[in-house]
């Protein structure tokens, strides 16, 4: 089912319930996200308000690149280095298209998210961001913003954030639509907003909350907090930390072997386990419990599960 979305544009009406019936927005166009089978499933297409597009592609710079591997890892790279990896508008279009080519990907497993020459991502092009800055613009940027996001974070892969250097502004909300995000020893993510006289406008805030709870994202948002690795862990927003590059195996290096472990195996079950966290996550327990069952089926008696079988597994 399409949720479609109403045509006028007005503020953002996320409703509580992130289910079948009720994930709507009363902005400009269809929403991308499709509920299938009672799975939590993205469109392959955004939606987002037309218009936004033109005036998006009228600030070009860098670009976002994409490399997928026979391991079933992808590697995006957020590349406009002379600005530290701002987002100008065509790399936000650039954006949606890898996200839609992940999503055509039947045989990936995971996908690390990076950014180009030491640094992750300095957020929204301020060139950009100055020529659009009347909130209808900002609204639209914002929504087409949020939903390749979701549709990031909604891949039935393994998505992991690698910080080396600075996450700012749009880039620390970034870092929110990947599944893990890893941090080199002398990364800062910064949910700059605040100093701009901003909220985060990607979706970033309403993901933090999620991930560390409502008081921790106070005080990263009401007090811009910069994140450390140290004080990163302790909050849950980082799940490791690497170490800077020096010699020998860089920092991408480093990523590759910490997703591994988690994407070793066949790939039905790998997308299998992202299904089902992902309805854990977003649904309410009775519609994320039916999910899980029909995320069950695909595998129960499947190639991996019967090999198993046959070869009398134990688990020591
Ligand atoms: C919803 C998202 C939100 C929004 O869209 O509203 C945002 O993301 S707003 C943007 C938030 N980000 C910032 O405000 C970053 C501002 N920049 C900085 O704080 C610094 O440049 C920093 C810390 C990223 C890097 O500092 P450093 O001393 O290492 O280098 P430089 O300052 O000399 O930067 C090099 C070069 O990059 C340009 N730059 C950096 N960030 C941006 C940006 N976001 N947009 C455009 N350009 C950026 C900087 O101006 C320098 O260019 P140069 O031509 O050499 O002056």
């Amino acid at each position: 089912m399409v949720v479609t979305r109403r045509r006028t544009f007005s503020a953002l009406l996320i409703c509580a319930r992130f289910g079948q019936k009720c994930l709507s927005w009363t902005t400009s166009s269809r929403s991308a996200v499709r509920f299938e089978s009672r799975n939590v499933r993205s469109s392959h297409t955004s939606l987002s308000a037309g218009d936004i597009r033109e005036k998006l592609r009228a600030f070009p710079g860098g670009s976002i690149d994409l490399k997928k591997r026979e391991s079933g890892m992808a590697v995006i790279t957020i590349n406009n280095p002379a600005r530290m990896n701002a987002f100008s508008g065509s790399m936000m279009l650039e954006l949606e298209e890898r996200v839609h080519e992940l999503e055509t990907w039947s045989e990936g497993k995971g996908v690390i998210v990076q950014g180009a020459a030491g640094t992750f991502c300095s957020g929204s092009d301020l060139n950009a961001v100055r020529a659009i800055s009347n909130p209808q613009d900002g609204m639209k940027m914002c929504e087409f913003m949020q939903t390749t996001l979701t549709r990031l974070l909604r891949l039935p892969l393994i998505s992991v954030a690698l910080v080396e250097g600075k996450a700012l502004g749009g880039g620390a909300e970034l870092t929110t639509a990947c599944d893990f995000r890893l941090m080199t020893s002398c990364g800062v993510i910064q949910f700059v907003h605040k100093q701009m006289g901003l909220v985060p406008g990607w979706g970033g805030a309403s993901r933090l909350v999620h991930i560390v709870g409502s008081q921790n994202s106070l005080k990263l948002l009401a007090g811009a907090k910069k994140v450390d690795p140290e004080f990163g862990k302790q909050i849950g927003l980082v799940d490791e930390v690497l170490h800077c590059t020096s010699g020998e195996r860089n920092t991408l290096d480093q990523g590759e072997q910490w997703l591994s472990q988690f994407i070793k195996g066949p790939e039905a079950v790998i997308r299998a386990v992202k299904r089902v966290v992902l309805s854990g996550r977003e649904l309410p327990l009775e519609e994320a419990l039916t999910a899980e069952r029909n995320v069950f089926g695909t595998v129960w008696g499947g190639p991996a599960n019967l090999e198993a079988l046959a070869l009398k597994t134990k688990h020591k």
